[in-house]
């Protein structure tokens, strides 16, 4: 298997430092942004709320989760904090939208037709979005089965061709391999063999920045391609890659550029996990396990 990940730099541990500093002592919630959390379909609500306690743990001043209705009694019962609101339909998540400075959606999202009109309204608008898990395979879909329905929606809320415009600056995507490869039309296997290649291609393909998660997850941005040298197996678990783009969301909100947010998430995320499976081993861990640890890196 080839590696070739000495071509990818080190996470700039001097730069997230200093953007860490403590915060200003008049600030208030308005300065750290409005994060609006999209997914939780059915039997998936645990993915939307674990991204929004994640974001809300980063920091962002309010968080806001857009899911379907018979999740909210329990989402307010576990964290009042977030926002939950009920969303049928795109109609009703206008106004949300109208609110939010970041989104994050994809986390439980599913792939039904509710999913696809969440989908569509969120890439009508111009917020910064972090993209993930069933997005990103609705994404895949819009690029690779122009006939179906979810590339027609697409095509109806772009207004072009779904392909072509299915890129933009001020989005980050975070694949695993398995949604890589449907992203990139190719197999698990390929992307394993040459990750660098592919994070960039996600990226020249997608623009903005790509996370390809996994071992040593690499960010590829559009100037360099960054590694990350932590984590460890402990963070095979289902769940991880919520908290991920909850935290990537939260640090958006608060301002960081896509690129600091996408590296410093991963960094943060992956440096809790091995706080967290240092104390109590890595079989076990779970997505939730590194909330604790992450707000003490947040707070240096
Ligand atoms: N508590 C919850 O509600 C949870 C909901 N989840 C949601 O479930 C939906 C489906 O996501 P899944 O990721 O489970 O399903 P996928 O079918 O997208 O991904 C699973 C497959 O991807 C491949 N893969 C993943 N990571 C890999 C790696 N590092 N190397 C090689 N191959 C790799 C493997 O073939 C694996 O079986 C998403 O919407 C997700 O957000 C999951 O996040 C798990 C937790
Ligand atoms: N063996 C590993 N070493 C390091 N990081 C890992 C390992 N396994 C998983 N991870 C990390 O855990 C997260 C898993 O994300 P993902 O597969 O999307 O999970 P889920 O869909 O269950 O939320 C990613 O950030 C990935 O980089």
């Amino acid at each position: 298997m080839k590696t070739q990940t000495s071509l990818a730099l080190p996470i700039d541990q001097r730069k997230l430092r200093l953007a860490l500093r403590p915060r200003a002592r008049d600030a208030h919630k308005g300065d750290f942004g409005h994060a609006l959390i999209v997914g939780g379909d059915k039997g998936m609500a645990g993915a939307a709320l674990m991204a929004g306690e994640a974001c809300a743990r980063t920091g962002a001043g309010k968080v806001s989760i857009a899911t379907r209705s018979e999740h909210i009694p329990a989402f307010i019962a576990r964290t009042p904090e977030l926002m939950a609101r009920s969303v049928e339909s795109a109609d009703d998540l206008m106004p949300l939208l109208t609110m939010a400075t970041v989104v994050v959606i994809g986390p439980g999202l599913g792939q039904t037709d509710w999913s696809k009109a969440m989908l569509g309204a969120v890439l009508a608008t111009d917020l910064p979005l972090v993209v993930d898990a069933d997005a990103l395979n609705l994404l895949a879909l819009m690029c690779y089965r122009d006939n179906n329905d979810t590339a027609q929606a697409a095509k109806e809320a772009l207004a072009g061709d779904a392909c072509v415009q299915l890129q933009r600056d001020n989005w980050i995507l975070t694949p695993h391999p398995g949604e890589a490869s449907r992203l990139l039309n190719t197999s698990t296997r390929q992307i394993a063999e040459d990750r660098l290649q592919h994070a960039q291609d996600l990226q020249q393909r997608f623009q903005g920045v790509a996370v390809l998660k996994g071992k040593g997850s690499l960010i590829a941005t559009p100037e360099a391609i960054y590694q990350c040298r932590r984590g460890n197996a402990g963070m095979a678990s289902g769940g991880m890659g919520d908290v991920l783009s909850g935290i990537i969301g939260g640090l958006l909100a608060q301002g960081f550029s896509v690129n600091d947010a996408a590296c410093f998430g991963v960094e943060l995320h992956a440096h809790a996990a091995d706080i967290a499976a240092k104390r109590d081993g890595e079989r076990g861990l779970l997505a939730t396990d590194l909330l604790s640890p992450l707000r003490t890196l947040l707070n240096p």
